[in-house]
C-alpha cells in the first residue's frame, strides 16, 4: 500500500515487512513507530497521529514481541515545498519552528546537487535563499517582525552584547519604552536617537560594551587597543616593528601604575617608570607538549643487543666469505649475496630505532591558553581553531551504515568546542541508504551527545561503549546515570533497528512509487493505443519526500549508476549558534526527553553529507579523490584550519584526542608541523595477537622511532592535517637541510627571492604565496603589486576559479596560526556560504 504521489499529504505509509531485523540483544524487532526518514530534526517533532508516545513505544515493543511475525513500519513522508502538504494538515515533519533562527535555511534547504552535466540544484531552499539575511536567520528577532537588522559592512549586527538581532524600528521602540534589550533583558548600553548615529557610534558602542562585561575591571580601564576596529590592525606586525608589548609595560601603559597608585616603581621595575608586570603567564609559558625520552633501562640493553648482533653478524659474514665452497661456487656466491643483503636491510631497519621518543601533551595548558578568560576574551570563549573531520565511506554493503553511524556519533561527541567542529561524510557509493542512515544518526546524536557530555562517557562510540565488559558505574558520580544509561541504551537499540531496516524500507518505498508510476504510464500508453508489452520503465530510487534520489539507484539508471551521478551535498546538522544552548532553556521541540539536559550544552556540531560527482571518463582516485573533494567542499563551508580524516570503520576512541593533536600544532614551533598522525588500535581481533594483527611493532616502535628522526609517516587515516599544507603551501618556517653539515632555516612564507632569474621560475610555481588575510584574498601585505597579480594568477591555476575557495585559503592560514591573538578572526566561512560553489567543488573535473 502506498501513498499516491500526485496527492502529497503528510499521511504516513504503513508498510508491512518480514521480520529480518534483529536488534543487538537478539530481541525480535517488532516496533510500531513513525519515522521521518530524511528528517534530521528530532524525531518527536515529526509527531503524527500515528506516532505513539515514547513510553507507549516501549510498551508496544514488548507487547508485540512474541505475538507478531511482521513488522509494521510506518514511513512518514514529510511534505516539502515541491510537494506541499494539503492545507490544514498536521504539522510538517520539517518544522521550521523547532529550529532556532540561524538553522532554518539548512534544515529546510535540504539537498544541493549539481556538477558537470547538470545545473546546480538547491531544492527546497528557493524561498529562503532569496534574502540572504533571512536565510541566515539574521532578520529581526522580535516577535512578529522580520525587518532588516542593523547593518555594518554588510553584516547584520546586534546592538546588544547578547547578540539579539533587532531591526532599527524595534530597537527605537525598545529604547523609548523600557530601554532594555528584549533578548537578555539587560539595559541597552547607549541610547541612540537616529539612524546615522546608530551606524556611526557602532564602534564606540562596541568598545563600551566590551568594557561593561569585563570582569577584570581594575585592569581594563587603561588597556586601549590601538585601533577601535581590530580587524584592520595587524597586531603581530605592530609588535614586530615597534617592539611594543601589550598590557603592562607597553607604550600606552601609564607610568604611575594606574588607579591604585604605584609604590613599586624602582623597586621591582625593570625599566624606570614602568611597573613590573605581575606574573600572569607563568603557567601559560609552559609548553603544550613535551618530548619524553624512552627510559635508558629499556634503550641501553636494546642498543647493546644491536651492537652484539652487529658484531656477531660481522664475524659470521667474514667467516662465510673466508670459507668458500668451490664445489658449489654459484650456490655459495648466491647465499653470501643474500646474507649480505639481509644483514644490510636488518641494519637499515635497526638504525632508525636507536632513538625512539615519546611525546606527552598538557591539556591543562591548552585550556589555560585558549579557553580561559582574558582581557580580550572576557567570557572565556574557546579560542581553539576550527577543525573539520572527514569520514569516507564507499559502499554501504561492504561498509555497514551502522558502523559509519557509530563513527559519526563518536566524532559528534568529541570534547571540542562545538561551534569549531564540523563533520563531513563522503559517500563514494552515492547511496540513499548511507544518506538516510546519516539522517537517523543526526537525529540520535541529539540524545547521544548530551548523554556523553553529561556523564563523561568513554569511548563515545555507542556500540563500543555498550559492548564494554567492564563495570560501567566506575567513576560515575551523577545519581541519574543508571536510569539515563538504560534509556539511552534502549534508544540506541531502536536506532540500530531503524538503521538495519533502512535497506528494506528504501526498497519497499521505491517499489511502491515505481509500481504507481508504471501503472500511470501504462494507462497513458494504452489510451494512446501504444503497445505496452515491450515498454521499459525506469525504476528509480525514491527519497522519503517523494522525489528521485539524485545519486546511485538500486537498479542503475542513466545518470544514476555507480560512477555516473551528480554531486550531492546535504547539511544534516546546521552550524550551531556561537552561544551555548542549555538543555533547560531550549524550546520544547528540541528538548531531550530521554535524558535531563538541564545545564548541559545541547548544541551539535555541523554535519554534512557529501557525495562527489562521478562521471565516466574521469579518474576518481578512490579515497584520495574523496578526500580532495572534501577538502574543497569544507573550504567553502566551514574552512577549519585543521582537518582530521578517518575511515568509516574507525572511531575516535578518546574524546580529547583532537585537543591532544592540536597541542602539537599550537605549541611553539608547531607552525612547522604539517600533520599529526594518531596510532590505530584494533578491536574484535585475536586478543592474544598471535598473528601480529594489532600492528604494535609498527605503531608503538617504528613510528616512535621515526618520530625521533624526522617525524612519523602518514598511514592513510587518523591524521590531523594543517589545511594549508594540504593545499601545497610551504610551512611558514621550513627547516631544510642544506648539505650534510647543519641546517638552514629559511623563511618562505611571505618572502620571495629578490632575484627573478630563470632559475627561480620553476620553484616559484611550487611556492605560491598565500595572500595576506588583512588585505583580502588577492593582495599581500609584504609584496609588491606585481607579486599580487602573479599570486592571484597562480591561485586559479591550482585551485580552480572558485572565488570562494580562493578567498578561503588565506583565512584558513590565518586561523591556523600559533596564537589566536590576532584580532577580528573570522571563525570559518559564514554559515550561509553554502553556494553552488560547494557542489562545483565536488565536481569530477574540478574546474569550477
Ligand atoms: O573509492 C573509494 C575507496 C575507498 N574509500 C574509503 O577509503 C577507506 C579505506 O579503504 P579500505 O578499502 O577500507 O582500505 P583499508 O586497507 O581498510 O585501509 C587502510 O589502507 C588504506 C590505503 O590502502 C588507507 O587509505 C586507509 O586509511 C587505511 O585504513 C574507507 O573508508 C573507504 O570507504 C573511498 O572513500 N572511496
Ligand atoms: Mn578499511
Amino acid at each position: 500500500m502506498a501513498r499516491r504521489l500526485s496527492s502529497p499529504s503528510p499521511s504516513p505509509v504503513t508498510i508491512t515487512i518480514s521480520p529480518t531485523a534483529k536488534d543487538g540483544s537478539g530481541r525480535r524487532a517488532a516496533l510500531r513507530k513513525s519515522t521521518g526518514l530524511t528528517s534530521p530534526v528530532p524525531r518527536h517533532s515529526t509527531a503524527s497521529p500515528h506516532s505513539s508516545s515514547r513510553r507507549d513505544r516501549y510498551l508496544s515493543a514488548s507487547e508485540t514481541d512474541t505475538s507478531s511475525d511482521f513488522v509494521h513500519y510506518t514511513v512518514h513522508i514529510p511534505p516539502t515545498p515541491d510537494h506541499p502538504a494539503a492545507t490544514g494538515n498536521a504539522a510538517p515533519a520539517l518544522s521550521t519552528e523547532s529550529i532556532p533562527g540561524p538553522d532554518r535555511s539548512f534544515i529546510s534547504g535540504t539537498i544541493f546537487t549539481g556538477g558537470l552535466n547538470c545545473v546546480t540544484r538547491a531544492r527546497h531552499v528557493l524561498g529562503s535563499t532569496s534574502d540572504t539575511a533571512k536565510s541566515n536567520g539574521l532578520n529581526c528577532k522580535m516577535q512578529g517582525c522580520d525587518g532588516t537588522p542593523f547593518r555594518i559592512d554588510n553584516r547584520a549586527k546586534a546592538p546588544c552584547e547578547c547578540g539579539f538581532v533587532i531591526c532599527k524600528d524595534c530597537y527605537m521602540e525598545c529604547l523609548s519604552t523600557s530601554s532594555t534589550c528584549p533578548g537578555c533583558k539587560e539595559p541597552y548600553q547607549a541610547s541612540l536617537s537616529d539612524e546615522s548615529e546608530v551606524e556611526e557610534d557602532e564602534e564606540e558602542e562596541e568598545e563600551e560594551g566590551r568594557d561593561r562585561v569585563l570582569p577584570l575591571t581594575s585592569m581594563v580601564w587603561s588597556v586601549k587597543v590601538p585601533s577601535s576596529k581590530p580587524a584592520e590592525f595587524d597586531h603581530s606586525r605592530w609588535l614586530f616593528e615597534t617592539k611594543g608589548t601589550y598590557g603592562y609595560g607597553n607604550a600606552l601603559w601609564p607610568k604611575d601604575g594606574g588607579r591604585k597608585g604605584n609604590n613599586n616603581v624602582g623597586v621591582h621595575g625593570g625599566f624606570e617608570g614602568f611597573e613590573e608586570p605581575p606574573n600572569f603567564g607563568a603557567k601559560c609559558r609552559r609548553p603544550l607538549t613535551r618530548k619524553i625520552g624512552v627510559s635508558q633501562a629499556i634503550l641501553s640493553p636494546y642498543r647493546l643487543l644491536i651492537a652484539i648482533r652487529l658484531v656477531a653478524l660481522g664475524f659470521f659474514l667474514t667467516w662465510r666469505i673466508r670459507h668458500p665452497n668451490w664445489e658449489a661456487a654459484w650456490l655459495w656466491g648466491m647465499s653470501v649475496t643474500c646474507e649480505i643483503w639481509f644483514a644490510f636491510s636488518w641494519l637499515l631497519d635497526q638504525l632508525p630505532k636507536l632513538c625512539p621518543v615519546n611525546r606527552a601533551t598538557d591539556l591543562t595548558v591548552l585550556k589555560e591558553r585558549y579557553e580561559s578568560p582574558t582581557v580580550r576574551n572576557p567570557k572565556g570563549r574557546s579560542d581553539l581553531p576550527g577543525m573539520d573531520v572527514f569520514v569516507s565511506t564507499a559502499d554501504p554493503e561492504k561498509e555497514p551504515p551502522l558502523v559509519t553511524a557509530n563513527t559519526i556519533l563518536s566524532i559528534l561527541a568529541v570534547d571540542y568546542p562545538v561551534e569549531k567542529l564540523a563533520c563531513y561524510l563522503s559517500d563514494d557509493g552515492g547511496a540513499l541508504l548511507t544518506f538516510e542512515a546519516l539522517a537517523e544518526t543526526a537525529s540520535f546524536a541529539r540524545t547521544w551527545v548530551p548523554f556523553c557530555c553529561k556523564h563523561d562517557i568513554e569511548p563515545r562510540n555507542p556500540e563500543a561503549y555498550f559492548g564494554q565488559k567492564r563495570d560501567f558505574l566506575k567513576n560515575k558520580v551523577r545519581l541519574d546515570f543508571v536510569r539515563e544509561r538504560r534509556k539511552v541504551k534502549r534508544e540506541y537499540d531502536e536506532f540500530k533497528v531503524r538503521i538495519n531496516s533502512l535497506p528494506d524500507s528504501i526498497r519497499r518505498r521505491s517499489d511502491a512509487y515505481n509500481a504507481h508510476d508504471e501503472l500511470v504510464a501504462r494507462k497513458k500508453m494504452e489510451e494512446n493505443g501504444e503497445n505496452v508489452g515491450d515498454a521499459k520503465f525506469v525504476r528509480a530510487t525514491w527519497m522519503a519526500d517523494g522525489s528521485h534520489w539524485p545519486g546511485t539507484w538500486l537498479t542503475a539508471g542513466p545518470d544514476h549508476s555507480r560512477g555516473d551521478h551528480a554531486g550531492i551535498i546535504q547539511v544534516m546538522l546546521a552550524p550551531p549558534p556561537s552561544e551555548p544552548v542549555m538543555g533547560g532553556d531550549s524550546l520544547p521541540e528540541t528538548a531531550n526527553c530521554c535524558i535531563d539536559t538541564r545545564g548541559i550544552d545541547t548544541r551539535l556540531p555541523m554535519l554534512v553529507y557529501v557525495s562527489r560527482e562521478k562521471r565516466p571518463g574521469y579518474d576518481h582516485n578512490k579515497k584520495a579523490g574523496a578526500m580532495n573533494a572534501l577538502v574543497r567542499t569544507s573550504a567553502v563551508m566551514s574552512n577549519g584550519p585543521f582537518i582530521l580524516n578517518l575511515d568509516c570503520d574507525h572511531y575516535v576512541a578518546n574524546s580529547v584526542a583532537l585537543r591532544e593533536g592540536l597541542c602539537f600544532m599550537l605549541d611553539r614551533g608547531g607552525d612547522r608541523v604539517c600533520y599529526v598522525q594518531f596510532p590505530q588500535r584494533f578491536e574484535g581481533i585475536d586478543p592474544s595477537d598471535r598473528y601480529a594483527n594489532h600492528n604494535l611493532v609498527f605503531f608503538d616502535v617504528t613510528m616512535r622511532a621515526m618520530d625521533g628522526l624526522q617525524g612519523p609517516m602518514y598511514v592513510g587515516t587518523g591524521c590531523i592535517f594543517r589545511r594549508t599544507a594540504l593545499y601545497g603551501f610551504n610551512p611558514p618556517r621550513a627547516t631544510e637541510h642544506s648539505g650534510w653539515f647543519g641546517r638552514r632555516k629559511i623563511k618562505l612564507f611571505f618572502k620571495r627571492q629578490e632575484t627573478m632569474g630563470k632559475k627561480h621560475d620553476r620553484k616559484r610555481e611550487h611556492d605560491v604565496m598565500i595572500p595576506s588575510v588583512q588585505d583580502g584574498a588577492a593582495g599581500s601585505g609584504d609584496c609588491t603589486e606585481d607579486d599580487d597579480i602573479e599570486s592571484a594568477a597562480l591561485l586559479p591555476k591550482r585551485f580552480g576559479s572558485s572565488a570562494s575557495l580562493a578567498a578561503s585559503i588565506p583565512v584558513a592560514e590565518f586561523q591556523g596560526r600559533l596564537l589566536q591573538d590576532l584580532p577580528g578572526t573570522q571563525q570559518g566561512r559564514p554559515s550561509g556560504a553554502l553556494t553552488d560553489c560547494s557542489t562545483r567543488a565536488i565536481g569530477c573535473c574540478h574546474c569550477c
